[in-house]
């Protein structure tokens, strides 16, 4: 079969609900879907955002293009007059990672975060017309996951009133923030405060680095790109820089302030806020990263789905149709997890955005009673939803077979965009210690009166827990939100328990902690598990309009805790929290609600309400017309602009011509 247009319009009036209703639900209500559908297809019918060539570009043009188009965005933003969130959405669907995102996404995020009142009247103003340019200047080539580790110093000159802001190492050299090796003509650079002698740890100063007039460094600062990245275009469209400082004199009232201060006479001060504050802009990006991650995943799997719904293999009978490779169990298997997630870490993302609005508001009120709950979980749901997605978008590369390979797929650029997720913003690993670190905390203090508060609360009921056993009989049990949220917690506290109890064996706490690291983040894994699962049982506990959503929602919620029960299950077994045969149940029933998604699964997709330019793949195509585009699309490489290469006779005609001489011999 030449055309796939059929299959999917078929495929669509199987569905067992209204697919225009979970496109709200999706979006997150109506207003949010007017909003995303407006301007994705504005960004879709405009050929300057064009990006199927983008793939065949060297890094300059690639550079050089990715710059234009967001100076197009910005002229767009002002003609159209668009408010913030329609400005988001807009540089969102343009799809090409820019050093927009870091000027947009952190440097002006840091001074609101971190200035006073009149460093943000000052400051910000220029930021929003973009009349400068920043970046979020942290991470040194010797050190990034530990802050408290970074060299570069600002010691106070008092006789100036000015801070000296040096690089006094190779290895102290500014190396990874994004916008900073070509753009950039300001920066919120992280460095250590020290006053006459006396070093008061990291804090955040603002940096110009290029001058406004022609764009060249100041004096004392050497700048410039760290190079190709993983991925052919990918994360190549950014400039990431290094950037080293020769005694950079900045005036005193650009350090950041709200947190500390610096009087004239040189005194330090401390507000009544917590120091850890000046880490508030990675907290704000974390839960933008949990947001994003149910949009890079969502896409992978539309593609994936799509294409397998298309795709055909083995079983036909007497000349007919092959079968669908949807169709086979273990693609199901693979495939309906990972859409499940998609939906999971849609609603998860969307509880962590009102989590740290509601922080952000108590902060503004000196209420720091939240802060570690919010560090915690956007920490720990950073790390788990990041891993999750890049893993599943290099599953649905795989789920196309070799199709999944070509750059027209649109999989391996989204993975190369995608995997560093895993380590910027914090490695995950180290962010799950920080969670195991919370963890811990909460366990030492249960005895205490100090009742556990936010996705802690479960350990209150600890005692009952570490006595639970599940009572499921038959597959059908584990349909039962409150059946699996038991086991999800009594396996979480289990966990935490043993680690608490294993690390009071030792003498030296912090001994104890490193050589119990790997146990503690499988604990902290099943803690964020938990919050996953129990933030998808609660969205279903709300008012679900629409034709059989709330039914497929369901279905998925069920899917996503039973996929982690299966994945995990020797956590629930080894916890005693289930017996072999209840694990072997959960599996019976995820079977069952695979063969209850299966004729939904392209209008789950099509819920997503993605356009094909941001899908960027033949593969995801809406109308499933894959095989005439991919001929088509293959002609176009520029290896195909001439039918003998370049190269050919220098290299490999007299390579050929001397086997014929040989040969006559
Ligand atoms: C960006 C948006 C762009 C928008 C426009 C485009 C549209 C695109 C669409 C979607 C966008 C999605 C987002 C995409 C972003 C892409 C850009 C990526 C750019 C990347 C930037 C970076 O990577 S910046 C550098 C980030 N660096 C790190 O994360 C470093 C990690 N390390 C740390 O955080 C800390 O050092 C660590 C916490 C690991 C340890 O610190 P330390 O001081 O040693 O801490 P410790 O002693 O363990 O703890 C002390 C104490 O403090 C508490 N604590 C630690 N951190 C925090 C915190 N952040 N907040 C609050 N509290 C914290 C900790 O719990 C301890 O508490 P106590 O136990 O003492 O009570
Ligand atoms: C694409 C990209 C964009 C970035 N953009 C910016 C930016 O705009 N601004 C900026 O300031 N930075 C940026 N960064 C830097 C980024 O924040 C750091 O790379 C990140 O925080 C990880 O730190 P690291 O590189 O020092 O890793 P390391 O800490 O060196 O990690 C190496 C390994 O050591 C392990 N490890 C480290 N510490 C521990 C520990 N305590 N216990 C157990 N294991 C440990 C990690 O798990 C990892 O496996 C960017 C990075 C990338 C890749």
């Amino acid at each position: 079969m030449e055309d796939g247009v059929d299959h999917l319009a078929f495929e669509r009036n199987k569905a067992q609900f209204d697919v225009e209703d979970m496109k709200i639900i999706w979006a997150g209500s109506r207003q949010d879907f007017e909003l995303s559908d407006r301007i994705s297809r504005l960004v879709a019918s405009d050929p300057a955002f064009r990006k199927d060539d983008r793939t065949t570009l060297d890094r300059k043009e690639l550079f050089k293009n990715t710059l234009r188009k967001a100076a197009y965005a910005w002229k767009r933003i002002n003609e159209l007059r668009l408010n913030e969130q329609e400005a988001y959405k807009l540089r969102s669907f343009v799809d090409q990672p820019a050093f927009t995102d870091l000027h947009w996404g952190m440097f002006v995020p840091a001074i609101q975060g971190q200035g006073t009142d009149e460093q943000q009247q000052k400051w910000l103003p220029l930021a929003y017309r973009m009349q400068i340019i920043g970046c979020y200047a942290q991470t040194e080539l010797g050190h990034g996951s530990n802050v408290q580790g970074l060299e570069t110093t600002a010691t106070f000159d008092p006789k100036t009133d000015e801070f000296v802001i040096h690089s006094p190492t190779l290895t102290s050299s500014k190396w990874w923030p994004g916008g900073l090796g070509k753009i950039s003509t300001h920066a919120v650079a992280y460095a250590r405060l020290i006053i006459g002698g006396e070093d008061h740890g990291v804090h955040g100063f603002i940096v110009q680095l290029r001058s406004l007039d022609d764009h060249l460094p100041l004096p004392g600062i050497t700048i410039g790109d760290i190079g190709m990245k993983f991925g052919n275009a990918a994360y190549n469209t950014m400039d990431n820089g290094v950037l080293r400082f020769d005694h950079v004199r900045i005036p005193r009232n650009q350090m950041l302030m709200r947190v500390s201060q610096v009087t004239r006479e040189g005194k330090y001060v401390s507000s009544n806020v917590p120091r850890q504050l000046v880490y508030g802009t990675m907290v704000n990006v974390r839960q933008k990263i949990v947001a994003d991650a149910s949009v890079a995943l969502s896409r992978a799997v539309c593609i994936a789905t799509r294409y397998s719904a298309v795709r055909r293999q083995f079983g036909s009978h007497n000349g007919g149709l092959e079968t669908q490779v949807i169709d086979y169990k273990t693609q199901q298997a693979r495939l309906f997890p990972l859409l499940a997630s998609a939906y999971a870490f849609r609603f998860v993302g969307g509880w962590l955005k009102w989590l740290y609005m509601d922080v952000t508001e108590r902060l503004q009120a000196n209420d720091f009673s939240t802060l570690p709950e919010a560090h915690a979980c956007t920490a720990g749901l950073k790390s788990l939803t990041t891993t999750a997605t890049a893993d599943g978008i290099e599953e649905c590369r795989k789920l196309c077979g070799g199709h999944g390979y070509l750059c027209s797929s649109g999989l391996p650029e989204l993975f190369a965009v995608y995997v560093p997720a895993c380590t910027y913003e914090g490695d995950n690993v180290v962010l799950l210690l920080q969670v195991a670190r919370h963890l811990m905390k909460t366990v030492s203090q249960l005895g205490s009166g100090n009742k556990p508060v936010g996705t802690t609360a479960y350990m209150a009921r600890v005692e009952q827990l570490m006595q639970y056993h599940s009572d499921v009989e038959k597959a059908e049990d584990w349909l039962k939100p409150n059946v699996v949220l038991e086991a999800f917690e009594a396996r979480a506290s289990r966990m935490s328990v043993a680690c608490a109890q294993n690390l009071s064996k030792f003498a030296n706490p912090e001994e104890g902690f490193q050589e119990l690291a790997a146990d503690l983040v499988d604990a902290a894994v099943a803690h964020c598990q938990l919050i996953v699962v129990s933030k998808f049982i609660e969205k279903l506990q709300q008012d679900i309009p629409g034709k059989g959503v709330k039914k497929q929602l369901e279905v998925l919620c069920s899917i996503y805790a039973l996929f982690l029960l299966h994945k995990h299950l020797g956590d629930f077994l080894s916890t005693g929290c289930i017996n072999p045969k209840q694990g072997s149940l959960a599996s019976e029933q995820l079977r069952n609600l695979y063969s209850q998604v299966r004729p939904n699964a392209i209008a789950l997709v099509d819920a997503f309400n993605y356009t094909d330019h941001y899908l960027g793949s033949i593969l995801g195509r809406y109308d499933g017309n894959v095989y005439p585009k991919l001929y088509e699309e293959a002609w176009k490489d520029p290896l195909n602009d001439s039918v003998v290469p370049d190269g050919f006779k220098e290299y490999i005609q007299p390579m050929l011509k001397q086997q014929l001489r040989n040969a006559r011999l």
